[in-house]
Formats: structure tokens, sequence, C-alpha cells
């Protein structure tokens, strides 16, 4: 893997958080169960999703899995949720609650205002197929990862961006087949689909998703977050519309205009907006 210096932005259990140069890696540090997430994994990635959302600094955002495995040197993206947690209403955390909150988290990846890439060294298997179907691209390694959906498997199903989006992604027939066989995919096959944007040597997987993020990084903020939410508006219907709009409100906001319409407020005068051009 790239000897990149990444530096811990926050110490947690179940993931690790770290950046470099505005490129934060949020990684699932369980590769002994191929980085199967449990209700906390999940609310530890979703804390480092909100700081990455909040964060002035950060651009990119890579999610990935820590490995290889110490038991049998097996990499992992992630292989969904943990079944050894798996309750009769959902994953049951160590405070006794059961929980969906992956979700929250394909949300968060979803509305999140920077760019979200899932760098795959392995397996990338039932709900942690679905976390790199939500992600913005997908990078994934030549040697290790594999694709596959077991969620009628286990008695699941990712109704929602796991299924439904991939098919944007794949197209139906392909979608059905993933999830009705739940048949085994290389990079290259993944590659092929539609569902993942590069295949890289393992050695240069990381390097590779660090160099996009730069690449990412020399544009304007403003314009790449209004294409993600523009890329989401058909599928997220009036959430989506929520969204984009309310950044188009933002930048109404910049403009000498809105500035006439909060001050004419404040003064307690007749607002006067007809030196305002009302451009075809
Ligand atoms: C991922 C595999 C294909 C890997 O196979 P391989 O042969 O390489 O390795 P092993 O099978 O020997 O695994 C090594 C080791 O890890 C343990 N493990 C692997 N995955 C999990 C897991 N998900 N949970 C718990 N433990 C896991 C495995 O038991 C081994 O342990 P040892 O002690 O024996 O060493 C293969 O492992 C595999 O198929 N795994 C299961 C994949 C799976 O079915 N995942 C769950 C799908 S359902 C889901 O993820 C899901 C979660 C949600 O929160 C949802 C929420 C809302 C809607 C839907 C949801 C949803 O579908």
């Amino acid at each position: 893997m790239a000897n990149l210096e990444w530096k811990t932005i926050k110490e947690y259990e179940e993931i690790t958080f770290k950046s470099l140069d505005g490129v934060a890696r949020i990684a699932i540090n369980r590769p002994e169960c191929r980085n199967a997430f449990t209700p906390k994994t999940v609310d530890e990635i979703w804390e480092a999703l909100i700081i990455c959302h909040e964060s002035q600094e950060i651009g990119v955002v890579l999610i990935t899995g820590e490995g290889p495995s110490q038991k049998d040197g097996g990499w992992a993206f992630c292989s969904g949720g943990d079944q050894r947690v798996r309750s009769n209403t959902g994953y049951k955390g160590s405070n006794g609650v059961n929980r969906f909150n992956i979700l929250d988290v394909q949300r968060q990846i979803r509305f999140m205002n920077k760019v979200v890439i899932a760098v795959v060294p392995g397996w990338c298997v039932g709900g942690g197929h679905s976390l790199h179907v939500v992600c913005d691209m997908t990078i994934a390694s030549k040697e290790h990862a594999k694709f596959k959906q077991t969620d009628a498997d286990v008695a699941s199903f990712d109704g929602g961006f796991g299924s439904a989006y991939l098919a944007r992604q794949v197209g139906q027939k392909r979608a059905r087949e993933i999830f009705f066989l739940g048949a085994e995919y290389s990079a290259q096959d993944a590659y092929e689909m539609g569902m993942v944007n590069k295949v890289v040597p393992h050695e240069e997987l990381e390097q590779t998703a660090f160099d996009w993020a730069q690449e990412i990084m020399t544009k304007s903020p403003t314009a790449i977050k209004m294409l993600k939410f523009g890329f989401n508006l058909i599928d997220d219907g009036l959430v989506g519309q929520q969204v984009y709009a309310g950044e188009a409100t933002r930048l109404a906001y910049g403009t000498d205009e809105a500035t006439e319409g909060r001050d004419a407020f404040l003064q307690k005068r007749k607002r006067d907006f007809s030196k305002f051009p009302k451009f075809p």
C-alpha cells in the first residue's frame, strides 16, 4: 500500500479516522471479520462523516477497510452487518438498543457536501456492497476486490440505495441479477458493469484514491457540491430538491439583491428591487 503519512483526526474503537492534505480517510477496522459493521462501527463512521461535513479543511472523503486480516491475510472493504449481533429487530448495540443505523450513514454520504470515494481493497459484500454503491465513486483493487450481494442469503434486503440506486449504475437486469443470484464479481466485472470507476493494482489503490481526491480539490468547491447534489436530484425526490435548493439559497444570499431585501427590512424602508436585472 502507498506510504501516505496519514495523521489521526480522532481515535475510535472500530474505525480509524485520519487525514492528509485535506483528504479524510475513514476505515472500518475489524479485518478479522472482513470489516463487518456493528451499531458501534456505524455510529463511529457517522460521527466521522459529520466532522468531515463540517470541516473547512477537508475536501474529499475516502471510505475504506483496514487490512489484511491477521488471521488469514484476507482483505475487505466491508462484509455488511455483523451477523453475530443481529437480533429480531435490528443490530444490537452495546447499550442493548437494536438499530439499522447504516441507513443514516448512507444518507449522510448522499447529502454530504463533499465527494465521497469508496476505496475497495477486498471483499465488498451485503451492507458493505450497498455502502460502496452510495459513495460518489469507487476505486477497486485489481487483485483482491470482490463484489457480492448476500442480502437475500441472510434474509435481509436493502430496498433503497443499495438496490434501486445500484440499478441506476448497472441497469435493472444486472442489479436484479446481483441481488437475486448473489454471485461473486471481480473488480474488472464490476468496472465493466459500471459500478466501479477504476481498477488498479492493489499497491496503487490508496495512492490513486488520494491523487483523485487531490485533483477534485483543485476545483471550485461550490461547483463540485452543486454537481453532486445535481446528480442526486432526480433520484432523491423532494429531499434532493431541498438539499439542492438550500445551496441555491446560499448562493442567492451572496447577491446585492438579497442584501437589498434584508437591509430594507432592517431599515424599515420600502424595498426597491427595480435596479436588479431580470436575466432571460
Ligand atoms: C465476506 C465473505 C464473502 C468472505 O468470505 P471468506 O471465505 O473470504 O471469509 P470467511 O467467510 O471465512 O470470513 C472470515 C471471518 O469473518 C467472519 N465474517 C465475515 N462476514 C461477517 C459478517 N457479516 N458478520 C459476522 N462475521 C462475519 C466469518 O464468520 C469468519 O469468521 P471466523 O471466526 O470463522 O474466522 C463471507 O464471510 C460472507 O459471506 N460474509 C457474510 C456477508 C453477509 O451476509 N453480510 C450481511 C448482509 S445483510 C447487511 O449487511 C445489512 C445490514 C444492515 O444494517 C441493513 C440495514 C437495513 C437494510 C438492510 C441491511 C442489510 O442488508
